[in-house]
């Protein structure tokens, strides 16, 4: 679209007219959005994807995109942001799912009813054929008395006609609901939005404007405005409906195509085994094939044989021979965590292929509209530790890289969940390096040993998850999915959505991750690693463990499978390779999920989890060793 107004006919002069899309969770309004506004914003198959508004002028029109809402009234934080965003537009566009007509008018009638000059966009228009539906386009305009116009927001069809009739929005001048307005006194100094609201018991609205003459006491909550509500709520449904019935027409017998399938999901006996495997899938894609066998390419090979020799020379090349140059030389190149050799190679080399594959792999879910079931199928079984089901996805992706399960936290929701999911993670779940190399080593020492580690881990999952969710204030989330139809993912909203959150988290995540490393390989220079190895001896010790194994810890600051690696070169009986095992799976996250955590959460969070993780990884580590003792 090119510079002259959204709404031609409305613009007067230079001043700006405002316009919203309003309308039903996953209806389509961020898909339109980006049509109108050529502005990117997340575009997502289930309910909830938009929390925050977005504005973009174009011309002299503000167009904003909105959360989704049934209603206008104020009870979730989204319809708060979005009724306020109604009440000050001089417009809306009024997003309507066309094979939801019965959901969806509900709000149309409300806008009217308030008087809010509005336009129809008549969405999805695409799938009413597919749901063997018919639709009467001139009934329903001539039944709601403004525009309608039919649209498919993913193939810009019908934008072009929305853009022109725009400047038609209008409202009836008078609603069914006006016959209440009188119950109002007749001071009253509010629009004909306000009264409607007041009418509906909206609470702001009756803060903002006066109404102590309206209820004597008791609020606008008194059984008197309540009954009120309900009528006109009940009026409405009842308009709705006839006006569906007069407008919606079936065709042949049928439901929407992947209908099926979506029972088949649903039903916990079919649903459980198709989400296992889905998740199994994940599981191998991420932790297999891109943690190990694509990062396994860039590193070796990209990285350790091409890149990092390569960058050595240059720099020992560069680079004067005095003393000052040794220690720039050495934050440089050190094979530790240089700045410009492994640095760079955790960045781009395991980073960028974990995020961008775990991106991937969520925009595809997100498309499908497969989330939300994953969410209720596993939310029973995670209630007892403290999170809802929409803590699986990172569960899962954790055994292949815990730093990208950190990130994947971002779609648990509340904060008190994520931080449980996130210290859970950091503690106990180990990822697809470390789980190789101890695997190889449990294999080795037998069965018996390796169903007591699973048991060790599981039972501080438990503990450490039910532990948490006691002492973190605030109460546990009620899961509460609308769940979206199943639609095939479109390659290019998901290619999208890819790139840009890569770049995103890159952006964030890679100035984060250098400081950290060259903080850390002064220390490594100043000695103070080597300190803590000689500090960890009387640890070890009481652990039953050789000196040497402080090594492997003080590598495993810094890299999980670093730390695993180095088990395998100490020479050690079974039960001291199975404490040793366990200590080290419990032990702190490596840095790069630090850095995440850190960029996640806050520094104290950061620290206590940090802290934590040595605590419980000794203790247990202790317990264990103690408990042998006694058996063996
Ligand atoms: N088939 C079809 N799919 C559409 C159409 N418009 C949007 N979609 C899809 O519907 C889903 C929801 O689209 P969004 O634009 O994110 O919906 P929204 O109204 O912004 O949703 P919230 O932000 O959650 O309120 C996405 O998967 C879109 O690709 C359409 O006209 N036809
Ligand atoms: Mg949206």
């Amino acid at each position: 679209m090119t510079g002259e107004g959204l709404m031609r006919g409305l613009t007067s002069g230079n001043t700006e007219t405002s316009v919203a899309l309003v309308g039903a969770p996953n209806a389509g309004k961020s898909a339109l959005f980006k049509r109108l506004t050529e502005e990117y914003v997340d575009v997502s198959n289930y309910p909830g994807t938009t929390l925050k508004t977005t504005s973009v002028t174009v011309g002299s029109t503000e167009l904003t995109d909105t959360p989704g809402i049934n209603g206008v009234s104020s009870f979730s934080e989204e319809e708060r942001v979005t009724r306020e965003v109604i009440l000050d537009a001089d417009a809306v566009i009024n997003v309507v799912d066309a094979t939801q007509l019965d959901r969806d008018l509900f709000l149309t009638l409300q806008l009217l009813d308030m008087g809010v000059p509005t336009v129809v966009a008549l969405n999805m228009m695409d799938e009413v054929a597919a749901d063997n539906l018919e639709l009467d386009i001139d009934a329903l305009e001539t039944a709601l008395g403004v525009p309608v116009i039919p649209t498919v927001a993913i193939t810009g069809s019908g934008v072009n006609e929305l853009q022109n009739r725009l400047s038609e929005a209008s409202a009836p001048p008078s609603t069914p609901i006006a016959s209440y307005y009188d119950v109002l006194p007749d001071d009253i100094k509010a629009t004909r939005a306000e009264k409607t609201l007041l009418i509906e018991g909206d609470e702001p609205t009756a803060r903002r404007v006066d109404t102590r003459n309206l209820v004597a006491d008791g609020g606008d909550t008194s059984p008197a405005a309540i009954e009120k509500r309900e009528t006109v709520y009940r009026e409405r449904r009842t308009r709705v409906r006839s006006i569906v019935e007069t407008v919606e027409h079936a065709t042949t017998s049928g439901g929407p195509p992947m209908k099926w399938l979506e029972n088949l999901l649903m039903r916990p006996a079919t649903g459980i085994p198709i989400v296992s495997g889905l998740l199994i899938a994940i599981f191998y894609f991420m932790g297999v094939v891109v943690a190990q066998t694509v990062v396994g390419y860039t590193e070796k090979i990209l990285f350790g044989r091409y890149y990092n020799p390569a960058v050595k020379t240059v720099v020992e090349d560069i680079l004067p021979p005095t003393e000052w140059a040794a220690h720039v030389e050495f934050l440089l190149i050190n094979d530790n965590l240089g700045l410009l050799t492994i640095t760079v190679q955790y960045i781009l080399g395991v980073l960028v292929p974990l995020v961008a594959a775990f991106y991937l792999v969520i925009g595809i879910l997100e498309d499908a509209g497969i989330l939300p079931r994953l969410a209720v199928l596993t939310d029973r079984g995670l209630n007892r530790i403290g999170l809802n089901g929409r803590a699986v996805v990172p569960l899962i992706v954790g055994m292949g890289c815990v730093t990208m399960a950190v990130i994947s936290t971002q779609m648990v929701g509340s904060r008190r969940e994520r931080l449980i999911t996130t210290a859970l993670l950091g503690l106990a779940i180990p990822c697809s390096a470390q789980i190789g190399v101890i695997m190889g080593l449990l294999a080795g020492l037998g069965f018996v040993w390796w169903a007591s580690y699973l048991l060790v881990l599981l039972g501080v999952l438990g503990v450490a998850g039910v532990f948490l969710d006691r002492v973190l204030p605030g109460d546990q989330e009620a899961l509460i999915e609308q769940l979206p139809r199943l639609r095939a993912p479109r390659p290019r909203n998901v290619a999208r959505k890819v790139s840009n959150r890569t770049l995103a988290f890159l952006r964030e995540a890679a100035p984060l991750f250098a400081g950290t490393a060259v903080v850390v390989s002064a220390l490594d220079y100043a000695g103070v690693l080597d300190a803590i190895i000689a500090a960890l001896r009387p640890l070890t010790a009481a652990l039953g463990l050789p000196a040497s194994f402080g090594q492997v810890l003080v590598l495993g600051l810094i890299r999980r499978d670093f730390a695993a690696a180095g088990m395998t070169d100490l020479t050690l009986g079974a039960p001291q390779t199975f404490v040793g095992l366990v200590v080290i799976t419990l032990f702190v996250p490596c840095i790069l999920t630090m850095t995440m955590i850190l960029k996640e959460h806050d520094a104290r969070s950061a620290l206590l989890m940090w802290a934590g993780s040595w605590v419980t990884a000794i203790t247990v580590g202790g317990l264990a060793a103690a408990a042998l003792e006694v058996i063996l």
